[in-house]
This record gives structure tokens, sequence and C-alpha cells, in this order.
């Protein structure tokens, strides 16, 4: 256990050479020096360089982190790969000791290639004795000597679990742990896990050949593994016939649990013990109980086999499945995300749902209207409107966006723009940190951010946004108690931004081109709410509004 107070505080200053920007050297001392190995230890570095500024780097974020000894599986559903994406997609550090390589598929099992012991006593070294792990996740486990290994390195570098999924038989069929482990698991490996979760076969094999095919028969089988020395034992029922739910056994040497959940209609199904078990590890690296993180283990199985039912990936009869629910977004079916480019800043369609109202036009069709127009770029400002609504016509318009080659960008609503996968957000001062967004919603998606000055214009740089909204520079209604910068705010904030510029707030037809003429390079177009939306024909408004930006854009050059 680690804990408050007992924390050491190293300060180390390193004079570097001239030109030297990336501290190369720190992570070497730290390697030499071993004084990242206690989770205690917050690490403090001042690098001073001739010609920057002091540069400091802070550690002091102690990451959850599972090792998983397994088997490589190359068609990544399974084994290692298995377990690397699900630590991933539950925040938790994996790192991997390899027991085996297999040549694997949909279809099944072609080949196995054991490591040699020796091999992965030294992977297991590697990996113990420099980097602090929380659980040790065991997959397939070719051969009793591993097992072996595994006890030595567990007992000179104790960790605070051990979950233990004993790979024997995959789905398929094929064997991927002889009967000559049988032996060393029951002797050597129950005793030692915290957890073990066969699935029917395998605590059968465990139990001598029992017949486990009811619920019932999961409940004797998971108290006799009890008996064998495992301190709790999920009997995995994913494989139990004709049920309905996929129905799990777990025990804790006090009580059975009868765990449910809805079973998912899908072919996408290998795989889902090696997640199960990483799953549990890394709730329990997080510091879950027992229960707690068998509980969460299924559910994110649970929901991942359902988003990933219509995935289609190999010709066999057990597919894998998505563990960071993502794959389908990049489907080629789905229209490619446009990729940012200042010019689309051109003429920038903001929605408003009260004009909308006010016009009888839906979302989609005011959208249409203005792509059809000449729209460059839109945002759906939606400030009134019901999420699961909002989610709907972000859809709709997406589509029609894509289909265009027009960025479709959400405003405010993150969580709109992750539910529909829009190209991007449009936040404001007062919003989430742009920082946050663009962990949030990753590296590709375009976030803009409105400024009124040089520093917000510099802080939005800084944080990694796109480009910026600069307004308002005529007086508008659309937005209440809104600053007016003028043409001059306008022109001091473009020029001290080193992002691209879109200027908004109250710009019309018979006003836009004094903007575009303020003749600064990175004022790249206007953005426009009632100019267009404010009118019976959104495709008339945007197609003039388009002609006079044109007009001017030449007259400039
Ligand atoms: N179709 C399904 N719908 C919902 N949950 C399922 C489904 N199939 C399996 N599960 C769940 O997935 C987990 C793994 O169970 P399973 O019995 O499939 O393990 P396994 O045979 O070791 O898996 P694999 O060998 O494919 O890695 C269990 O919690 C089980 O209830
Ligand atoms: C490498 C490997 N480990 C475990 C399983 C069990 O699913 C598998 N199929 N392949
Ligand atoms: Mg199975």
């Amino acid at each position: 256990m680690w804990g408050e107070g007992s924390s050491l505080n190293i300060a180390v200053s390193l004079s570097v050479p001239q030109g030297f920007r990336q501290p190369k050297g720190l992570s070497l001392l730290l390697v030499n020096s071993r004084i990242n190995r206690n989770k205690q230890t917050r690490i403090f570095m001042e690098m001073q360089g001739n010609e920057s500024p002091t540069t400091s780097y802070q550690s002091t974020i102690n990451i959850p982190h599972v090792l998983t000894v397994a088997g490589s599986d190359s068609g990544a559903g399974a084994g290692i790969q298995a377990d690397l994406k699900a630590c991933a997609a539950r925040g938790v550090y994996c790192s991997t000791v390899i027991t085996a390589v297999t040549a694997q598929n949909t279809v099944g099992v072609q080949g196995v290639n054991v490591v040699p012991e020796d091999f992965v006593a030294e992977q297991m070294k590697s990996v113990l004795s420099d980097m602090h792990v929380d659980v040790v996740k065991t997959g397939m486990l070719p051969s009793i000597g591993i097992v072996k290994i595994l006890h030595q390195h567990l007992r000179e570098y104790p960790v605070r679990a051990l979950v233990v999924d004993p790979v024997m038989v995959s789905t398929s069929g094929d064997v991927l742990a002889g009967p000559s482990v049988l032996a060393g698991f029951r002797e050597e490996l129950l005793p030692m896990a915290d957890i073990i979760t066969p699935n029917l076969k395998e605590a059968s094999a465990l139990l001598d050949g029992v017949k486990i095919k009811t619920v019932s028969d999961m409940r004797s089988a998971a108290k006799l593994l009890h008996d064998m020395g495992a301190r709790n034992v999920l009997v995995k029922g994913g494989d139990l016939p004709d049920s309905l739910d996929a129905v799990d056994i777990f025990f804790d040497g006090e009580h059975l649990y009868e765990l449910r959940s809805s079973r998912i209609k899908t072919h996408n199904t290998h795989g889902t013990g090696c997640t199960l078990a990483s799953c549990i590890a890394a709730e329990l690296a997080k510091g879950a109980s027992m229960l707690e993180a068998v509980k969460v283990a299924k559910c994110f199985v649970e929901t991942a086999l359902d988003y990933s039912k219509e995935i289609f990936i190999g010709n066999g009869p057990q597919g894998p499945f998505d563990h960071l629910m993502k794959l389908k977004s990049n489907a080629h079916n789905s229209g490619r995300q446009v990729r940012f480019n200042p010019s689309d800043l051109f003429l920038y369609a903001v929605t408003d749902s009260g004009m909308n109202r006010r016009w009888g036009h839906s979302i989609s069709d005011a959208v249409k209207a203005a792509v059809q127009g000449g729209a460059t770029i839109v945002q759906l400002r939606e400030k009134d409107i019901e999420t699961r609504d909002f989610v709907e016509a972000a859809k709709s318009c997406l589509q029609i966006c894509r289909a265009n080659g027009v960025p479709l960008l959400i405003n405010d609503r993150i969580d709109v723009a992750l539910a529909c996968d829009a190209d991007g957000v449009h936040i404001g001062q007062s919003d989430m940190p742009a920082r946050t967004a663009r962990a949030l919603l990753g590296p590709e998606k375009i976030i803009g951010v409105s400024c009124k000055t040089p520093e917000q214009a510099e802080q939005a740089w800084i944080a990694g946004a796109d480009y910026i909204g600069c307004g308002g520079v005529y007086p508008t209604n659309t937005k209440a108690n809104n600053l007016t910068v003028g043409l001059d705010g306008l022109k001091t904030v473009c020029l001290a931004s080193k992002l691209p510029v879109v200027a908004i707030g109250g710009i019309k037809v018979s006003n836009a081109r004094p903007v575009m003429e303020i003749g600064v390079p990175n004022l790249k177009g206007v953005a426009v709410v009632s100019a267009i939306f404010d009118s019976e024909c959104v495709l008339t408004e945007t197609r003039k509004l388009h002609a006079v930006l044109m007009e001017a854009t030449a007259a400039v050059k």
C-alpha cells in the first residue's frame, strides 16, 4: 500500500548545452538511479539550458499498472492483444510478457510457437525489476516451467493481486495448454491466485472432467475450485448451452453470486475471456474490490459485444470485437471526417433554433440550404433543444455536410459532438477548456475558440485550438450582453493571433465587405447566424452573402 505523507521529494538540476531541448538524459537518469521504483517518490527535475528559460518536468501521478503474462494472437482478438486493448479501454497501463506466439485467426489456431522459458523469465525480470506493477494477469501458460518462473518472480516482486485466466482450450476447440500443465495449474497456480476465471471446459478440466452443463453445475464447480486453493472463483458461462442470459458464477469463499447480463446475439465473441480477466485486473489495479471488479468487467464485455455486433473482421465463425468502441466511426461507409483547412472559414454558417422555428425550417433543411448556397463550414448552435433531438439532428446534418465536403461543428456540447462523431466543436471562454476538449475529442477533430483579445488568442493557440472566432464585429441581437470589439478590435486580434480567424457578430450582406477588406492574411472569413437563417429562403441569402465575400476577396487581392 502506498499512503499519504511519506512522499520523498528529489530535486535534480542539470546543465545542458545550448540547443538541447528534449531532456533525453532524464529517462536515462531515472532508469539508472532507479529512484522511480517506489510509487511514493515524487521527482522534480529542472533543466537549465544556456539559451532557453528554465523548464520544469514534474512526474507525480501514479498510474495503475497491469502486467499480462500471456500468448500472442496474430488475429489480435484474444491473448496479449486483447489484454492491451482492454487495459487501454479501462485507462490502465499494461506491460506484457509473451509466453507463446500463436498463428491464429477467426477460424482457429493454425500454429503455436512456445517462447523459451529462460526468455519468459527475462521478460518478467525486465518488467518487474523496473516498473511498479499493481496486478499480474495470466493467460496462456504453455508449460509447468513457466508457472514455476511466475511463482518465483511473484515471490521476489510481490504485487497486490494475481488474476489467473486458466487458458487451456480456445472456444474454437484448439488446445492452448495441454494436459501436462494441468497438474501445475492445480498445485502451483490456483493457490497463488486471488481469482481464477475458467470457462466451462476449463473448469471441467481442472475438476478431472466433471460435467458442467447447467448453472447449478457451475455453482458446484466454483465451490470445488475454491477448495483447491483459489481465493475467488468466477466460472464463466459464455458457452452455457441454451442460455438466454450470459450467466457467470462468482464465489468468494463465503457467498455465491449469480451474475447475469443479457446475452448479446453476435458471433464476435473471440477473446471475451481474456478481456474479462484483463478488465478485472485493471479494476483491481485501480483499487476496486473483487466483486466490484468482476461486475464492472462483465458489464464492459457486454457493452463492447453489443457495440461490435455488426463488425465484420475475418471469415471464420468467431470474430473479434472492438474494445475501444471506435472502429465503426471510421468505417468506409460512414463518410470520412473532413480535414480542417483554414479556407473552410470563408462562409461559416451558425444555426439558431429560434430562427428555424420562426420560419418553419427543420435544422437539417436549413443546413442543407446553407450548404447548397455556398456555406463552407457549419456550426450547430442549439441552445434550447432536447439532447436526444440534438444528437439526431446532428447525425442527419452530418450526412449532408459529409456528402458536400463541409465540416460540421457543434457549439459547446462536446458530448453531442462525440455522440454523433461530428468534425469538431466551437467553444467559448466560459465553456470547457480547449485542452480538455482536445483530450476528449482526439487530434483530428476541429476546435474553435471565441476570443476577444490577443491574450485569449494566444491561450487558444497554446491549448491546441485550430482557429479562433473573433467578435462581435458589429452589434448583434443573437447574443445577449455581447461586447462589440469593432473592426479595430478584430484587426488587433488578427494581427496577434497565430491561428486563423473568422469574424463574427452582426455581419450581413450589406456590411460584410469592410470586414474582408481589413486585409490581414489570417482573417479567413465571416461567420453568420441571422444573415442567412433569419430568412424565408436560406439558400438565396447564403448565395448573396457568398457572392459579396467573393467580390471582397477579389478586390483585396
Ligand atoms: N454473447 C454474449 N453476450 C454477453 N456476454 C457474453 C457473451 N458471450 C460471453 N459472454 C461473457 O463474456 C465473458 C467471457 O466468457 P466466455 O465463457 O466466453 O469465456 P472464454 O470461453 O474464456 O472466452 P474466449 O476463449 O473467447 O476468450 C463472460 O462474462 C460471459 O458471460
Ligand atoms: C493466445 C491466446 N490466448 C488465449 C486465448 C483464449 O481465447 C486464445 N484464443 N489465444
Ligand atoms: Mg467463449
